[in-house]
């Protein structure tokens, strides 16, 4: 089983984070996880944090010579800022005196509508929103996209599989219905500002993206995620916390902001009649020993991937943070007010995706360890290969 925690504040010195169970023997680098926090900080719409931002990350435990060592693998991510927030954020106690007059300790009072500062404010028992938005915030996402990069190694060197993701839609602007990127197209998505497969998309994203700053506000849209390369079999029908498409969108739906997840056609399928809601199978060759007419399930059946590719859409909501601020209460007077507002991303949709991808690589990479097993990345092989062999036999 692999699992995976993160720790860590926004302002903090530091993101940790942590995943148990990952095989010895998986090539990674420091330069890898450095390549996809890089990927993760670009994109249209970003907060000006991204733009300073230096992710520097270090492995700190279980990878030695760029390769796992069956270990905890353990890595930590620095955040550029903390020498202004060394005081504001110290872990021991501070003299007041040098809090004084600070403006970043200024009590935030105001909670913004749609992120988690009332509700953790008023579980916790905390009077302000600092010690809620500095876990809730999404620079914990870099976490999980650190150790993403680790489980995307392990499924390719195990299977050949890549994750790939594109922006769907942001507001009201959609990517025409068309092919599906591939792996060899992710490098045209990642050089697209708002990481959408097409020059059309591209343009009127940008334009939706530019109308919502200058209006003061913000948006949010649907991202895709689809993961070639996996044979049959990861995952399973026999109870609910084992099907692959529960794992998945649960795994998704922990990822800040994300308010839905759609497993290949979703709800459109739900209008579909069934005669044109599946996926008719003919005879082939190959592993699976068949071809299938469409892929609208999404490449999971019964919970079990059937070698097709995995595909998830995810919706992520606009950000809080309006700049246009909206209507609360501050909880210091009880009188309505506006929502605090700071620096903020107006539209993270573009770099939403290579979080998104990070998690579902994650979850697939448990899937396998828990399917082919063994203690080294050569074992796995062996299992994975006899795996195969003998279902192109049988079938
Ligand atoms: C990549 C990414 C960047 C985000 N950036 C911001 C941001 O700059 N400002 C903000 O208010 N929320 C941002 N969010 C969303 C909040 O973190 C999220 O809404 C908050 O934690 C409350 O959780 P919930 O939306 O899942 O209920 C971002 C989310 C992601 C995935
Ligand atoms: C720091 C990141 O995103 C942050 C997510 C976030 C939020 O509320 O979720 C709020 C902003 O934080 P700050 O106020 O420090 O700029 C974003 O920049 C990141 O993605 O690394």
């Amino acid at each position: 089983m692999l699992r995976w925690m993160t720790a860590g504040e926004s302002h903090g010195p530091a993101l940790a984070a942590i995943l148990e169970g990952m095989v010895a023997g998986v090539e990674v680098t420091t330069a890898d996880l450095g390549e996809q926090l890089a990927r993760r900080r670009l994109g249209f719409g970003r907060s000006p944090r991204m733009g300073f931002e230096t992710d520097r990350v270090e492995f700190v435990g279980g990878v030695r010579h760029g390769r796992t060592q069956g270990g905890p693998v353990a890595v930590q991510i620095e955040n550029a800022e903390w020498p202004k927030w060394d005081k504001v954020m110290a872990a021991d106690p501070v003299d007041p005196a040098e809090l004084e007059g600070l403006a970043r300790n200024e009590p935030l009072t105001r909670p913004r509508p749609g992120h988690a500062d009332l509700a953790g404010m008023q579980k916790y028992g905390f009077d302000e929103a600092r010690p809620v938005l500095e876990r809730a915030s999404a620079r914990e996402t870099a976490s999980r996209t650190a150790l993403g990069t680790v489980a995307r190694a392990y499924l390719r060197q195990l299977l050949g599989a890549e994750v790939v993701s594109h922006v769907v839609s942001i507001g009201g602007a959609e990517a025409p219905e068309g092919p599906l990127p591939r792996p060899e197209d992710l490098a045209a998505v990642d050089e697209s500002p708002v990481r959408a497969f097409g020059e059309a998309a591209t343009e009127a994203m940008v334009a939706e993206v530019d109308a919502v700053r200058k209006a003061g506000d913000t948006v949010g849209g649907v991202i895709e995620v689809i993961t070639y390369g996996l044979p049959p079999g990861l995952g399973s029908h026999v109870h609910w916390d084992r099907r692959l498409d529960s794992r998945l969108a649960g795994a998704l739906m922990g990822v800040q902001a994300m308010k839905g997840v759609e497993v290949g056609d979703g709800f459109t399928t739900a209008r579909r009649w069934g005669s044109g809601a599946h996926d008719e199978i003919d005879p082939g060759s190959g592993v699976t020993g068949v071809t299938r007419r469409s892929n609208r399930a999404g490449g999971l059946e019964g919970g079990i991937t059937n070698g097709e590719p995995v595909r998830v859409r995810v919706a992520m909501k606009p950000i809080s943070t309006v700049p246009r601020a909206l209507s609360t209460v501050d909880v210091s007077t009880g009188e309505a007010a506006v929502a605090i507002h700071q620096r903020s991303d107006v539209c993270a949709v573009p770099r939403a995706g290579v979080v998104l991808e990070s998690v579902v690589a994650l979850v697939l990479a448990d899937a396998a360890v828990e399917k082919f097993g063994g203690d080294s990345l050569a074992e796995s092989k062996r299992n994975a290969e006899a795996y195969l062999r003998e279902l192109e036999q049988r079938w």
